[in-house]
């Protein structure tokens, strides 16, 4: 990782970012008197053509900066710019030229899949013939040409997805915003999303994305923020995180019950970061295998022993001292 210039990070120079936030801030509830500060002051820059990810537990307001690019919900401190265009003030020209996909699908179940995209065409005031020619693009860009004819209610979840996300490039947009894309659907139609997703980013498109699957930020995302308590904790690519923050590799053991402690104790030592989760150690080490050969040799016996690759969710849990499902 090169961090030595002086361009605020994520920037790239003589580039103009299609985002950039500068102590962006969302308050809730503050005109009651009994505000809520979700969003505490974060700076970020989106860069043309990237996959930006926004990672963090319930609550971390992921949510609530999308809404802000969204241009759905304003700031209440700092700045936030969208395609060079002031989100206080232009928020109709950004909608324009962006899409979004909410976290909950919002297609009309009872209108076709056509139908669906043909009517959202329409709230953008695009010619007829110009809606109706983006909307055979975009149910063969969604893999549902077969599907167009059908209601929305005979669909499955992953099919309405990827309707949703149709829906949401029917104005050409320049950057899609998707709030945790592959909640709630199946592995199957993760990946198909996913393959979908990948399509946008080879057409140039700008992705800025939340999630809580680090496995989805770790493949999708080229440069991502992890966002804890309305902060960003960390910004980087998924790669140059886990090099920043963790070992090669995490030998994951599991005990019977009533054991971790005792054997917590005995494997002090062997490797200088242990995390104690409520089912299992993590052990980060460099050399797995060689560390299971050492815990062995102390007279541990786990009930199974896992060497894995370091991945986003260690990064998450030395950030936050919490896993992503606590
Ligand atoms: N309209 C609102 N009024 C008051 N508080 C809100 C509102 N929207 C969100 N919050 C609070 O702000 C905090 C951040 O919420 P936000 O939805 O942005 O988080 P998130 O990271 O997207 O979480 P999730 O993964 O659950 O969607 C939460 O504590 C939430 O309860």
């Amino acid at each position: 990782m090169t961090e030595t210039t002086r361009q605020p990070q994520g920037t790239v120079p003589g580039q103009a970012p299609m985002i950039r936030a500068k102590g962006l801030q969302k308050r809730y509830g503050a005109a009651r008197g009994e505000g809520f500060t979700a969003v505490a002051g974060i700076d970020f820059e989106v860069r043309p053509g990237e996959a930006f990810g926004i990672l963090g537990a319930n609550g971390a307001g992921k949510s609530s900066t999308m809404r802000m690019i969204a241009c759905t919900s304003p700031a209440t401190g700092g700045s936030l710019d969208v395609l060079g265009l002031d989100a206080r003030t232009e928020g109709a020209r950004i909608r324009a030229r962006i899409g979004v996909v909410p976290q909950d699908d919002t297609v009309d179940v009872e209108l076709t899949v056509r139908e669906n995209l043909l009517i959202y065409g329409r709230y953008f005031g695009l010619p007829k013939a110009e809606i109706r020619r983006r909307a055979t693009e975009l149910l063969d860009f969604a893999r549902l040409t077969d599907k167009a004819d059908e209601r929305v209610e005979a669909l499955s979840g992953g099919m309405r997805r990827r309707l949703t996300i149709a829906r949401a490039l029917i104005n050409e947009p320049e950057i899609v915003l998707l709030d945790e894309p592959t909640t709630g659907l199946d592995p199957q139609a993760r990946h198909l999303l996913w393959e979908r997703l990948f399509q946008l980013k080879d057409d140039g498109i700008t992705l800025i994305l939340t999630t809580h699957y680090m496995d989805e930020a770790e493949q999708l995302c080229d440069r991502l923020v992890v966002m804890d308590g309305g902060l960003i904790v960390t910004e980087g690519s998924p790669g140059g995180l886990i090099e920043r923050y963790c070992t090669r590799e995490v030998l994951e053991l599991r005990f019977g019950p009533g054991e971790r402690e005792a054997m917590t104790d005995k494997a002090r030592g062997l490797v200088e970061r242990i995390e104690e989760l409520p089912d299992r150690i993590l052990l980060y080490t460099d050399e797995g295998e060689a560390t299971l050969a050492a815990a062995h040799a102390r007279g541990i016996v786990p009930l199974t022993a896992l060497t894995r690759r370091a991945s986003l969710e260690d990064v998450f849990l030395t950030l936050t001292g919490r896993t992503l499902v606590d």
